[in-house]
């Protein structure tokens, strides 16, 4: 898409008030992956262990490239203030000061989501078991950010608004029905709610200053649909490498 691709026609209509474009862009959580086949199996109980197991290892593939899309974003960015802010994504996944406990950062702790469940941190550092679908989905996410102005970047980042419901229905459900994952291992979803929520006051900001024109909100809710259907997509290669 945004790349290259299609490009939707140029709106005359007149722009929307900020409070009617940021509903429109929340409205777009009705196309999150929560509503995946693949993730509600997943936060109802119904996989199985090897299910659980490859959605880890996958999904650690797109812990591993967040920060280079935010670190894109960053050298894309010649605005100090943002990049101050920013930066502190940076941290928050690759880690800062003694590695101890959330300061080793959200990488180390889906590690330990994964050791939790029995996978070796070499089985996800290797990447041997990323599918290729999900490899291609990640990567047009960090590329985007490579080549898109950093205020799209911003916006591709969005669907975070829509993660904090997520991590809390893993929190709530998961020591039920997986008890056979260690309870340190679920760490990463609670730290992560705060930090969502931070992210996306930043980034909504940023966006709502930037995206003025109808022409340029369309094209914001059309960079959300992106991301949106990047998160859709890894659970479809998901879902099909690890079959019921
Ligand atoms: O577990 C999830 O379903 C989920 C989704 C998303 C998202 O919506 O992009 C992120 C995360 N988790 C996450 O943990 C995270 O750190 C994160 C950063 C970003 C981003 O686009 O910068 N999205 C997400």
């Amino acid at each position: 898409m945004p790349v290259v691709g299609p490009v939707a026609p140029v709106s005359q209509e007149e722009a929307m008030a900020p409070e009617t474009f940021e509903q429109r862009l929340r409205a777009m959580g009705a196309g999150y992956h929560i509503h995946h086949p693949f993730n509600v199996r997943l936060n109802s109980g119904q996989c199985s262990r090897r299910q659980v197991q490859g959605w880890i290892a996958n999904r650690f593939y797109y812990q591993w490239c967040i920060p280079l899309k935010d670190a894109a974003i960053l050298s894309n960015c010649p605005d100090r203030a943002v990049r101050r802010a920013w930066s502190l994504r940076l941290l928050d996944h690759d880690g800062h000061g003694d590695f101890e406990g959330d300061a080793a950062g959200g990488l180390e702790a889906w590690t330990q989501l994964g050791v939790a469940a029995d996978l070796t941190r070499e089985d996800l550092w290797s990447l041997r078991l990323v599918q290729p679908g999900v490899r291609f989905a990640c990567d047009s996410y960090v590329n985007f950010a490579r080549h898109a102005p950093w205020q799209e970047a911003v916006c591709s980042s969005l669907t975070e608004m829509f993660a904090p419901q997520i991590h809390k229905d893993r929190l709530a459900g998961w020591p039920e029905y997986y008890p056979w994952i260690e309870p340190y291992g679920l760490q990463y979803f609670r730290s992560r709610i705060p930090l969502a929520q931070r992210d996306v006051r930043h980034g909504l900001e940023i966006t709502l200053k930037h995206f003025r024109t109808r022409a340029q909100q369309e094209r914001a809710l059309q960079i959300l649909q992106f991301k949106l259907d990047i998160l859709w997509a890894m659970l479809d290669a998901i879902e099909r490498a690890y079959p019921e």
